[in-house]
Protein backbone atom coordinates (compact mmCIF):
# COMPACT_ATOMS: atom_id res chain seq x y z
CA UNK A 1 0.00 0.00 0.00
CA UNK A 2 1.27 3.50 -0.83
CA UNK A 3 1.96 5.81 2.40
CA UNK A 4 1.50 9.61 1.90
CA UNK A 5 3.00 9.98 4.93
CA UNK A 6 5.89 9.58 6.98
CA UNK A 7 5.39 8.46 10.59
CA UNK A 8 7.40 10.01 12.80
CA UNK A 9 9.43 7.93 16.19
CA UNK A 10 8.96 9.93 18.99
CA UNK A 11 12.25 9.52 21.61
CA UNK A 12 12.09 6.98 24.55
CA UNK A 13 13.90 8.90 27.12
CA UNK A 14 14.20 7.30 30.98
CA UNK A 15 12.98 10.26 33.51
CA UNK A 16 14.65 11.48 36.29
CA UNK A 17 12.04 9.90 38.75
CA UNK A 18 12.52 6.51 37.20
CA UNK A 19 16.68 7.08 37.18
CA UNK A 20 16.52 7.94 40.71
CA UNK A 21 13.73 5.80 41.96
CA UNK A 22 12.78 8.40 43.77
CA UNK A 23 8.57 7.94 43.98
CA UNK A 24 7.60 11.55 42.91
CA UNK A 25 3.85 12.96 43.28
CA UNK A 26 2.00 14.49 39.94
CA UNK A 27 -0.89 16.76 40.01
CA UNK A 28 -2.30 15.26 36.46
CA UNK A 29 -0.88 12.17 34.88
CA UNK A 30 -2.56 11.54 31.07
CA UNK A 31 -2.92 7.87 29.83
CA UNK A 32 -2.75 7.71 25.81
CA UNK A 33 -0.95 10.23 23.73
CA UNK A 34 -4.20 10.06 20.74
CA UNK A 35 -6.01 12.82 20.07
CA UNK A 36 -7.91 13.41 23.45
CA UNK A 37 -4.93 12.76 25.37
CA UNK A 38 -2.97 15.03 24.05
CA UNK A 39 -5.73 18.00 23.76
CA UNK A 40 -5.62 17.17 27.38
CA UNK A 41 -2.23 18.09 28.14
CA UNK A 42 -2.63 20.79 26.17
CA UNK A 43 -5.90 22.04 27.70
CA UNK A 44 -3.87 21.01 31.29
CA UNK A 45 -0.97 23.16 30.17
CA UNK A 46 -2.83 26.34 29.18
CA UNK A 47 -4.14 25.86 32.59
CA UNK A 48 -0.96 25.76 34.45
CA UNK A 49 -0.72 22.47 35.51
CA UNK A 50 2.56 20.58 34.62
CA UNK A 51 1.14 17.45 33.27
CA UNK A 52 2.74 13.95 32.42
CA UNK A 53 1.31 12.35 29.58
CA UNK A 54 2.36 8.03 29.46
CA UNK A 55 1.58 6.34 25.90
CA UNK A 56 3.24 2.95 25.56
CA UNK A 57 3.87 3.62 21.69
CA UNK A 58 6.55 6.16 20.02
CA UNK A 59 4.58 7.27 16.75
CA UNK A 60 1.46 8.98 15.75
CA UNK A 61 -2.06 7.16 14.93
CA UNK A 62 -1.23 4.45 12.69
CA UNK A 63 -4.07 4.59 9.76
CA UNK A 64 -5.73 7.23 9.54
CA UNK A 65 -8.91 6.90 11.75
CA UNK A 66 -10.51 9.83 12.53
CA UNK A 67 -11.35 12.40 9.87
CA UNK A 68 -13.71 14.81 10.45
CA UNK A 69 -13.08 17.45 13.00
CA UNK A 70 -16.25 19.75 13.69
CA UNK A 71 -16.68 24.02 14.73
CA UNK A 72 -16.41 23.39 18.25
CA UNK A 73 -13.48 21.23 18.71
CA UNK A 74 -11.81 23.59 16.38
CA UNK A 75 -12.57 26.83 18.49
CA UNK A 76 -11.53 24.67 21.64
CA UNK A 77 -7.90 23.86 19.83
CA UNK A 78 -7.69 27.34 18.87
CA UNK A 79 -7.86 28.43 22.31
CA UNK A 80 -5.35 25.96 22.75
CA UNK A 81 -3.04 27.06 20.18
CA UNK A 82 -3.20 24.05 17.49
CA UNK A 83 -6.13 24.99 15.50
CA UNK A 84 -4.20 26.65 13.10
CA UNK A 85 -2.61 24.25 11.26
CA UNK A 86 -5.37 21.81 11.17
CA UNK A 87 -7.40 24.02 9.21
CA UNK A 88 -4.44 25.47 7.17
CA UNK A 89 -3.85 21.55 6.31
CA UNK A 90 -7.10 20.03 6.35
CA UNK A 91 -10.12 20.19 3.74
CA UNK A 92 -12.89 22.44 5.21
CA UNK A 93 -16.39 21.62 4.01
CA UNK A 94 -20.20 22.17 5.02
CA UNK A 95 -22.03 20.75 2.19
CA UNK A 96 -23.55 17.44 2.30
CA UNK A 97 -25.25 15.55 0.03
CA UNK A 98 -27.51 12.03 0.33
CA UNK A 99 -28.21 10.23 -2.87
CA UNK A 100 -30.35 7.63 -2.99
CA UNK A 101 -29.93 5.19 -5.62
CA UNK A 102 -28.83 7.55 -8.44
CA UNK A 103 -30.62 10.37 -7.30
CA UNK A 104 -29.76 13.59 -5.05
CA UNK A 105 -32.77 12.94 -2.24
CA UNK A 106 -31.71 15.42 0.35
CA UNK A 107 -28.56 18.04 0.66
CA UNK A 108 -27.22 19.97 3.96
CA UNK A 109 -25.38 23.02 4.90
CA UNK A 110 -23.72 22.67 8.39
CA UNK A 111 -23.24 26.12 8.85
CA UNK A 112 -25.65 28.53 6.69
CA UNK A 113 -24.04 31.77 8.32
CA UNK A 114 -21.67 33.92 8.16
CA UNK A 115 -19.23 35.30 11.06
CA UNK A 116 -17.41 32.23 12.73
CA UNK A 117 -13.95 32.10 12.71
CA UNK A 118 -13.70 28.36 12.41
CA UNK A 119 -15.32 26.24 9.84
CA UNK A 120 -18.03 23.90 10.02
CA UNK A 121 -16.11 20.89 9.61
CA UNK A 122 -12.52 20.39 8.47
CA UNK A 123 -11.63 16.34 6.89
CA UNK A 124 -7.73 15.54 8.51
CA UNK A 125 -5.80 12.57 8.56
CA UNK A 126 -5.57 11.71 12.19
CA UNK A 127 -1.99 11.43 12.33
CA UNK A 128 -1.43 14.63 11.21
CA UNK A 129 -3.74 15.92 13.93
CA UNK A 130 -1.39 14.18 16.58
CA UNK A 131 1.57 15.24 14.76
CA UNK A 132 0.48 18.98 14.82
CA UNK A 133 -0.08 18.36 19.00
CA UNK A 134 2.69 16.85 19.64
CA UNK A 135 4.62 19.79 18.21
CA UNK A 136 3.28 21.92 20.18
CA UNK A 137 3.08 19.58 23.30
CA UNK A 138 7.13 19.50 23.32
CA UNK A 139 7.17 23.36 23.17
CA UNK A 140 5.44 23.70 25.98
CA UNK A 141 7.21 23.13 29.54
CA UNK A 142 4.16 22.05 31.52
CA UNK A 143 4.30 19.15 29.16
CA UNK A 144 6.21 15.78 29.97
CA UNK A 145 5.37 13.85 26.91
CA UNK A 146 6.89 10.03 28.09
CA UNK A 147 6.82 7.75 24.96
CA UNK A 148 6.97 4.04 25.52
CA UNK A 149 5.51 4.23 28.84
CA UNK A 150 2.94 1.39 29.91
CA UNK A 151 0.40 1.40 32.73
CA UNK A 152 0.90 -1.87 34.16
CA UNK A 153 -1.64 -0.97 37.18
CA UNK A 154 -3.07 1.93 38.80
CA UNK A 155 -4.11 1.77 42.76
CA UNK A 156 -5.96 4.84 44.18
CA UNK A 157 -6.90 6.26 47.82
CA UNK A 158 -9.04 8.98 48.42
CA UNK A 159 -5.61 11.61 47.96
CA UNK A 160 -3.78 9.83 45.58
CA UNK A 161 -3.40 7.39 42.69
CA UNK A 162 -0.51 5.14 42.39
CA UNK A 163 0.76 4.38 38.80
CA UNK A 164 3.14 1.08 37.98
CA UNK A 165 4.28 1.94 34.94
CA UNK A 166 7.19 -0.36 32.35
CA UNK A 167 9.46 1.59 30.21
CA UNK A 168 12.58 -0.22 28.28
CA UNK A 169 14.22 0.32 31.73
CA UNK A 170 11.99 -1.84 33.69
CA UNK A 171 9.08 -0.79 35.92
CA UNK A 172 8.63 2.06 38.24
CA UNK A 173 5.72 3.95 40.26
CA UNK A 174 4.90 6.87 40.36
CA UNK A 175 1.74 9.38 42.25
CA UNK A 176 -1.07 11.34 40.72
CA UNK A 177 -3.60 13.67 42.24
CA UNK A 178 -5.60 13.09 39.22
CA UNK A 179 -5.59 10.96 36.55
CA UNK A 180 -6.82 11.81 33.29
CA UNK A 181 -7.44 8.02 31.04
CA UNK A 182 -7.71 8.73 27.39
CA UNK A 183 -6.85 5.48 26.55
CA UNK A 184 -8.98 4.26 23.87
CA UNK A 185 -11.89 2.07 23.37
CA UNK A 186 -10.30 -0.22 24.48
CA UNK A 187 -8.40 1.04 27.54
CA UNK A 188 -6.33 -1.04 29.75
CA UNK A 189 -7.16 1.80 32.87
CA UNK A 190 -10.83 0.80 32.48
CA UNK A 191 -10.23 -2.63 32.96
CA UNK A 192 -7.83 -2.08 35.94
CA UNK A 193 -10.66 0.13 37.45
CA UNK A 194 -13.49 -2.90 36.62
CA UNK A 195 -15.15 0.11 35.01
CA UNK A 196 -18.43 -0.51 33.94
CA UNK A 197 -18.82 -0.24 29.88
CA UNK A 198 -22.51 -0.99 27.77
CA UNK A 199 -24.82 -0.47 25.36
CA UNK A 200 -24.91 -2.24 22.04
CA UNK A 201 -23.13 -3.56 19.22
CA UNK A 202 -24.42 -3.37 15.59
CA UNK A 203 -24.70 -6.65 13.65
CA UNK A 204 -23.21 -4.94 10.47
CA UNK A 205 -19.78 -4.28 9.30
CA UNK A 206 -18.10 -1.25 7.13
CA UNK A 207 -15.06 -1.61 5.22
CA UNK A 208 -13.04 1.93 5.55
CA UNK A 209 -10.82 2.30 2.76
CA UNK A 210 -8.08 5.48 2.54
CA UNK A 211 -7.80 5.91 -1.43
CA UNK A 212 -4.73 8.20 -2.89
CA UNK A 213 -6.74 9.64 -6.15
CA UNK A 214 -6.33 12.68 -8.09
CA UNK A 215 -10.45 13.58 -8.32
CA UNK A 216 -12.10 16.48 -8.95
CA UNK A 217 -15.71 15.53 -6.73
CA UNK A 218 -16.21 18.90 -4.69
CA UNK A 219 -15.73 19.41 -1.28
CA UNK A 220 -18.15 18.03 -0.01
CA UNK A 221 -19.67 15.01 1.81
CA UNK A 222 -21.35 12.32 -0.19
CA UNK A 223 -23.21 9.89 0.93
CA UNK A 224 -25.40 6.91 -0.99
CA UNK A 225 -28.35 4.54 0.27
CA UNK A 226 -28.37 1.36 -2.51
CA UNK A 227 -26.18 2.80 -4.97
CA UNK A 228 -26.16 1.33 -8.08
CA UNK A 229 -22.29 0.61 -7.40
CA UNK A 230 -22.93 -1.22 -3.93
CA UNK A 231 -26.49 -2.65 -4.15
CA UNK A 232 -28.57 -3.04 -1.17
CA UNK A 233 -25.92 -1.13 0.92
CA UNK A 234 -24.53 2.54 1.65
CA UNK A 235 -20.92 4.43 1.10
CA UNK A 236 -19.65 7.29 2.02
CA UNK A 237 -17.07 9.99 0.77
CA UNK A 238 -15.26 12.48 2.17
CA UNK A 239 -11.87 14.04 0.60
CA UNK A 240 -9.09 14.09 2.84
CA UNK A 241 -5.56 15.84 2.50
CA UNK A 242 -2.44 14.99 0.14
CA UNK A 243 -5.13 13.97 -2.46
CA UNK A 244 -6.18 11.10 -0.03
CA UNK A 245 -10.27 9.97 0.38
CA UNK A 246 -12.02 8.32 2.71
CA UNK A 247 -14.43 5.84 1.40
CA UNK A 248 -16.99 3.77 3.82
CA UNK A 249 -18.69 0.83 2.38
CA UNK A 250 -20.93 -0.97 4.37
CA UNK A 251 -20.53 -5.09 3.92
CA UNK A 252 -23.20 -6.40 5.69
CA UNK A 253 -23.30 -8.57 9.22
CA UNK A 254 -22.21 -12.06 6.98
CA UNK A 255 -19.03 -10.14 5.66
CA UNK A 256 -15.80 -12.23 6.32
CA UNK A 257 -13.50 -9.25 7.93
CA UNK A 258 -10.45 -10.28 7.20
CA UNK A 259 -11.13 -11.87 3.18
CA UNK A 260 -13.06 -8.14 3.01
CA UNK A 261 -9.83 -6.09 3.42
CA UNK A 262 -7.93 -8.34 1.00
CA UNK A 263 -6.84 -5.92 -1.94
CA UNK A 264 -8.47 -8.11 -4.51
CA UNK A 265 -11.83 -7.82 -2.45
CA UNK A 266 -11.27 -4.10 -2.12
CA UNK A 267 -10.13 -2.79 -5.69
CA UNK A 268 -12.80 -4.27 -7.81
CA UNK A 269 -15.41 -2.51 -4.88
CA UNK A 270 -14.12 1.01 -5.59
CA UNK A 271 -13.81 0.35 -9.30
CA UNK A 272 -17.37 -0.09 -9.32
CA UNK A 273 -17.93 2.92 -7.39
CA UNK A 274 -15.14 5.17 -9.02
CA UNK A 275 -14.90 3.65 -12.47
CA UNK A 276 -12.58 1.02 -14.37
CA UNK A 277 -10.49 3.73 -15.69
CA UNK A 278 -9.80 6.05 -12.27
CA UNK A 279 -6.30 5.31 -11.75
CA UNK A 280 -6.07 4.80 -7.23
CA UNK A 281 -3.60 3.11 -4.65
CA UNK A 282 -4.84 2.21 -1.36
CA UNK A 283 -3.29 3.79 1.82
CA UNK A 284 -5.43 1.95 4.41
CA UNK A 285 -7.86 -0.28 4.68
CA UNK A 286 -9.86 -1.67 7.35
CA UNK A 287 -13.21 -3.35 8.58
CA UNK A 288 -15.11 -2.13 11.70
CA UNK A 289 -18.21 -3.44 13.42
CA UNK A 290 -19.89 -0.36 15.22
CA UNK A 291 -20.89 0.31 18.57
CA UNK A 292 -22.66 2.39 20.69
CA UNK A 293 -21.68 2.76 24.54
CA UNK A 294 -20.91 4.19 27.43
CA UNK A 295 -19.24 4.00 30.93
CA UNK A 296 -21.79 4.19 33.62
CA UNK A 297 -19.93 7.61 35.22
CA UNK A 298 -16.60 9.05 34.08
CA UNK A 299 -15.49 9.60 37.43
CA UNK A 300 -14.08 6.67 39.30
CA UNK A 301 -12.32 8.38 42.16
CA UNK A 302 -9.15 10.23 41.22
CA UNK A 303 -9.40 8.74 38.02
CA UNK A 304 -11.20 10.69 34.98
CA UNK A 305 -12.56 8.84 31.94
CA UNK A 306 -12.17 10.61 28.76
CA UNK A 307 -12.95 10.12 24.69
CA UNK A 308 -13.14 6.64 23.21
CA UNK A 309 -11.95 4.83 26.54
CA UNK A 310 -15.19 6.43 28.30
CA UNK A 311 -18.03 6.40 25.45
CA UNK A 312 -17.79 4.99 22.18
CA UNK A 313 -20.16 5.86 19.09
CA UNK A 314 -20.31 4.51 15.57
CA UNK A 315 -18.42 6.93 12.71
CA UNK A 316 -21.27 8.41 11.45
CA UNK A 317 -22.09 11.91 12.59
CA UNK A 318 -18.32 12.05 13.39
CA UNK A 319 -19.19 12.18 16.98
CA UNK A 320 -16.24 10.15 18.09
CA UNK A 321 -13.18 12.42 18.31
CA UNK A 322 -15.34 15.20 18.71
CA UNK A 323 -17.16 14.55 21.36
CA UNK A 324 -13.78 13.39 23.33
CA UNK A 325 -12.31 16.72 23.00
CA UNK A 326 -15.24 18.76 24.20
CA UNK A 327 -14.71 16.33 27.57
CA UNK A 328 -11.61 17.61 27.82
CA UNK A 329 -12.53 21.13 27.55
CA UNK A 330 -14.91 20.09 30.52
CA UNK A 331 -12.41 18.80 32.61
CA UNK A 332 -9.26 21.31 32.55
CA UNK A 333 -10.44 24.13 34.75
CA UNK A 334 -12.75 21.78 36.57
CA UNK A 335 -9.26 20.15 37.63
CA UNK A 336 -7.09 23.62 37.86
CA UNK A 337 -9.85 24.91 40.58
CA UNK A 338 -9.78 21.46 42.18
CA UNK A 339 -5.77 21.62 42.49
CA UNK A 340 -5.46 25.32 43.77
CA UNK A 341 -8.20 24.53 46.43
CA UNK A 342 -10.54 26.89 44.85
CA UNK A 343 -13.07 24.38 44.36
CA UNK A 344 -14.51 21.21 45.58
CA UNK A 345 -14.19 17.72 44.36
CA UNK A 346 -17.51 17.64 43.81
CA UNK A 347 -16.54 19.65 40.79
CA UNK A 348 -15.04 16.75 39.19
CA UNK A 349 -18.35 15.31 39.80
CA UNK A 350 -20.05 17.60 37.42
CA UNK A 351 -17.53 16.67 35.03
CA UNK A 352 -18.95 13.56 35.25
CA UNK A 353 -22.29 14.64 35.37
CA UNK A 354 -22.15 16.81 32.48
CA UNK A 355 -19.85 15.04 30.15
CA UNK A 356 -22.41 11.51 30.48
CA UNK A 357 -25.44 13.62 29.71
CA UNK A 358 -23.22 14.82 26.41
CA UNK A 359 -22.45 11.02 25.97
CA UNK A 360 -26.07 9.90 26.17
CA UNK A 361 -26.86 12.85 23.26
CA UNK A 362 -24.15 11.84 21.19
CA UNK A 363 -25.20 7.81 21.98
CA UNK A 364 -28.93 8.54 20.87
CA UNK A 365 -27.47 10.33 17.35
CA UNK A 366 -25.89 7.74 16.31
CA UNK A 367 -27.75 5.17 17.12
CA UNK A 368 -30.21 6.32 15.33
CA UNK A 369 -28.08 7.05 12.57
CA UNK A 370 -26.93 3.66 12.63
CA UNK A 371 -30.35 2.30 12.95
CA UNK A 372 -31.34 4.43 9.65
CA UNK A 373 -28.44 3.39 7.70
CA UNK A 374 -28.67 -0.54 8.80
CA UNK A 375 -32.59 -0.96 9.24
CA UNK A 376 -33.37 -3.39 12.05
CA UNK A 377 -36.69 -5.21 10.47
CA UNK A 378 -38.16 -5.57 6.64
CA UNK A 379 -40.81 -3.09 7.66
CA UNK A 380 -37.90 -0.19 9.01
CA UNK A 381 -36.66 -0.93 5.79
CA UNK A 382 -39.21 -0.20 3.88
CA UNK A 383 -40.02 3.17 6.20
CA UNK A 384 -36.99 4.18 5.23
CA UNK A 385 -36.71 3.62 1.40
CA UNK A 386 -40.29 5.43 1.47
CA UNK A 387 -38.59 8.30 3.68
CA UNK A 388 -35.60 8.49 0.87
CA UNK A 389 -37.81 8.35 -2.23
CA UNK A 390 -40.07 10.75 -1.16
CA UNK A 391 -37.14 13.25 0.37
CA UNK A 392 -36.52 13.64 -3.33
CA UNK A 393 -39.30 15.58 -3.96
CA UNK A 394 -41.13 16.74 -0.60
CA UNK A 395 -39.57 18.69 1.92
CA UNK A 396 -41.46 17.41 5.12
CA UNK A 397 -39.58 14.01 4.69
CA UNK A 398 -36.05 15.63 4.54
CA UNK A 399 -35.64 15.96 8.18
CA UNK A 400 -36.01 12.26 8.50
CA UNK A 401 -33.55 11.30 6.09
CA UNK A 402 -30.45 10.44 8.62
CA UNK A 403 -27.11 9.38 6.89
CA UNK A 404 -25.25 10.62 10.23
CA UNK A 405 -26.42 13.82 11.80
CA UNK A 406 -23.23 15.99 12.25
CA UNK A 407 -21.55 16.79 15.48
CA UNK A 408 -22.44 19.81 17.19
CA UNK A 409 -21.96 20.64 21.01
CA UNK A 410 -24.61 19.34 23.65
CA UNK A 411 -25.97 22.13 25.72
CA UNK A 412 -25.76 21.57 29.42
CA UNK A 413 -29.28 22.62 29.76
CA UNK A 414 -30.09 20.77 33.26
CA UNK A 415 -26.50 21.23 34.47
CA UNK A 416 -26.40 21.96 38.46
CA UNK A 417 -23.85 24.91 37.38
CA UNK A 418 -26.21 26.99 35.23
CA UNK A 419 -27.80 29.56 37.05
CA UNK A 420 -31.03 29.46 36.02
CA UNK A 421 -32.35 32.98 33.88
CA UNK A 422 -34.72 35.46 36.10
CA UNK A 423 -34.81 38.00 32.64
CA UNK A 424 -36.47 37.50 29.64
CA UNK A 425 -33.76 36.67 26.65
CA UNK A 426 -34.32 35.44 23.66
CA UNK A 427 -32.08 33.24 21.09
CA UNK A 428 -29.94 30.73 22.04
CA UNK A 429 -27.35 31.83 24.38
CA UNK A 430 -29.18 29.59 27.36
CA UNK A 431 -27.35 29.21 30.20
CA UNK A 432 -25.40 25.43 29.60
CA UNK A 433 -24.80 26.67 26.10
CA UNK A 434 -21.19 27.48 24.65
CA UNK A 435 -20.76 30.80 23.43
CA UNK A 436 -20.72 31.71 19.37
CA UNK A 437 -18.17 33.28 18.52
CA UNK A 438 -18.65 36.47 15.94
CA UNK A 439 -16.47 38.98 13.98
CA UNK A 440 -15.29 41.79 16.67
CA UNK A 441 -12.52 44.59 16.27
CA UNK A 442 -10.23 45.11 18.87
CA UNK A 443 -8.11 48.93 18.08
CA UNK A 444 -9.49 48.61 14.38
CA UNK A 445 -7.72 45.37 13.74
CA UNK A 446 -10.12 42.07 13.08
CA UNK A 447 -10.60 39.65 15.90
CA UNK A 448 -12.56 37.26 17.22
CA UNK A 449 -15.45 37.04 20.52
CA UNK A 450 -14.17 33.78 21.44
CA UNK A 451 -10.56 34.96 21.39
CA UNK A 452 -11.06 37.11 23.80
CA UNK A 453 -13.27 34.42 26.34
CA UNK A 454 -12.37 31.02 27.95
CA UNK A 455 -9.50 29.93 30.20
CA UNK A 456 -10.44 31.69 33.52
CA UNK A 457 -14.22 33.08 34.17
CA UNK A 458 -15.13 36.18 32.03
CA UNK A 459 -17.99 38.61 32.74
CA UNK A 460 -19.57 39.51 29.08
CA UNK A 461 -21.08 42.93 29.43
CA UNK A 462 -22.94 44.35 26.24
CA UNK A 463 -24.12 48.52 27.07
CA UNK A 464 -23.78 48.39 30.64
CA UNK A 465 -21.11 51.20 32.30
CA UNK A 466 -21.11 49.96 35.89
CA UNK A 467 -20.28 46.44 35.73
CA UNK A 468 -16.89 45.48 37.13
CA UNK A 469 -14.69 42.34 37.64
CA UNK A 470 -15.95 40.57 40.43
CA UNK A 471 -13.75 38.03 43.15
CA UNK A 472 -15.73 34.96 44.66
CA UNK A 473 -13.53 32.56 46.65
CA UNK A 474 -10.36 33.23 45.17
CA UNK A 475 -12.26 32.71 41.39
CA UNK A 476 -11.95 35.91 39.42
CA UNK A 477 -14.64 36.74 36.73
CA UNK A 478 -13.02 39.62 35.16
CA UNK A 479 -15.14 41.81 32.46
CA UNK A 480 -15.09 41.67 28.72
CA UNK A 481 -17.30 45.03 27.70
CA UNK A 482 -18.17 45.66 24.35
CA UNK A 483 -16.74 49.09 23.26
CA UNK A 484 -14.43 49.24 26.13
CA UNK A 485 -12.02 45.37 25.11
CA UNK A 486 -13.69 45.36 21.19
CA UNK A 487 -15.84 46.38 18.93
CA UNK A 488 -18.96 44.88 18.08
CA UNK A 489 -18.43 45.30 14.24
CA UNK A 490 -21.41 43.52 12.46
CA UNK A 491 -23.63 44.00 15.18
CA UNK A 492 -23.40 39.87 15.43
CA UNK A 493 -22.39 40.27 19.32
CA UNK A 494 -25.44 41.98 20.31
CA UNK A 495 -27.39 39.69 17.76
CA UNK A 496 -26.28 36.54 19.07
CA UNK A 497 -26.21 37.56 22.51
CA UNK A 498 -29.78 39.82 22.84
CA UNK A 499 -27.86 42.32 23.63
CA UNK A 500 -29.49 45.48 22.88
CA UNK A 501 -31.69 45.73 26.27
CA UNK A 502 -27.98 45.42 27.79
CA UNK A 503 -26.65 41.97 29.30
CA UNK A 504 -23.93 40.52 32.03
CA UNK A 505 -22.83 36.92 31.10
CA UNK A 506 -21.31 35.09 33.11
CA UNK A 507 -19.26 32.60 31.38
CA UNK A 508 -16.78 29.30 32.01
CA UNK A 509 -13.35 29.17 31.21
CA UNK A 510 -14.48 26.53 28.56
CA UNK A 511 -16.64 29.62 27.27
CA UNK A 512 -19.78 28.15 28.13
CA UNK A 513 -22.47 30.39 29.96
CA UNK A 514 -23.08 29.98 33.32
CA UNK A 515 -25.62 32.62 34.43
CA UNK A 516 -26.93 35.83 32.47
CA UNK A 517 -28.86 38.97 33.68
CA UNK A 518 -30.16 42.34 32.13
CA UNK A 519 -28.23 43.79 34.57
CA UNK A 520 -25.37 44.14 36.64
CA UNK A 521 -25.81 42.69 40.42
CA UNK A 522 -22.39 41.90 42.24
CA UNK A 523 -23.99 39.77 44.85
CA UNK A 524 -25.96 37.51 41.96
CA UNK A 525 -22.54 37.27 39.89
CA UNK A 526 -20.66 35.57 43.23
CA UNK A 527 -23.58 33.40 43.93
CA UNK A 528 -23.46 32.58 40.21
CA UNK A 529 -19.80 32.34 40.91
CA UNK A 530 -19.83 30.10 43.72
CA UNK A 531 -22.39 27.97 41.70
CA UNK A 532 -20.46 27.05 39.09
CA UNK A 533 -17.35 26.34 40.65
CA UNK A 534 -19.43 24.03 43.25
CA UNK A 535 -17.91 26.21 46.40
CA UNK A 536 -20.11 25.66 49.43
O1 LIG B 1 -19.41 11.68 7.62
C1 LIG B 1 -19.58 11.08 8.67
O2 LIG B 1 -20.71 10.92 9.16
C2 LIG B 1 -18.42 10.52 9.43
C3 LIG B 1 -17.26 10.16 8.59
C4 LIG B 1 -16.32 9.19 9.21
C5 LIG B 1 -15.75 9.42 10.45
C6 LIG B 1 -14.85 8.48 10.97
C7 LIG B 1 -14.52 7.35 10.26
C8 LIG B 1 -15.10 7.16 9.03
O3 LIG B 1 -14.74 6.07 8.33
C9 LIG B 1 -15.98 8.07 8.49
Amino acid sequence: MLNTYSYPEFEYQQSAEQASGELKRHPVVIIGAGPIGLTAALECAAQGIPVVVLDDNNTVSIGSRAVCYAKRPLEIWDRLGVAAPMVEKGISWKIGKVFFKEKLAYQFDLLPEEGHKMPAMINLQQYYLEEYMVTECERQELIDLRWKHKLLSLSQTDDVATLVVETPDGVFNMEAQWVIACDGANSDTRKMLDGEFSGQFFQDRFLIADVVMKNDFPTERWFWFDPVFHKNQSALLHKQSDDVWRIDFQLGWEADPEEAKKPENVIPLLKQMLGEDCEFELEWVSVYQFACRRMDKFRYGRVLFAGDAAHQVSPFGARGANTGVQDIDNLGWKLKLNLEGKAPAELLESYSEERVFAADDNLMNSTRSTDFITPKSKSSRIFRDAVLQLAEQHEFARPLVNSGRLSTPTPYINSTLNTADEDHFSGSMTPGTNCADAPIKIQDKDSWLLSELGGDFKLLVINNESAHSVEQGGIHANVVRLGEHFDDSLGLVKQRYDGEQGAVYLIRPDQHIAARWRHFDEAKIKVAIAKASCQH
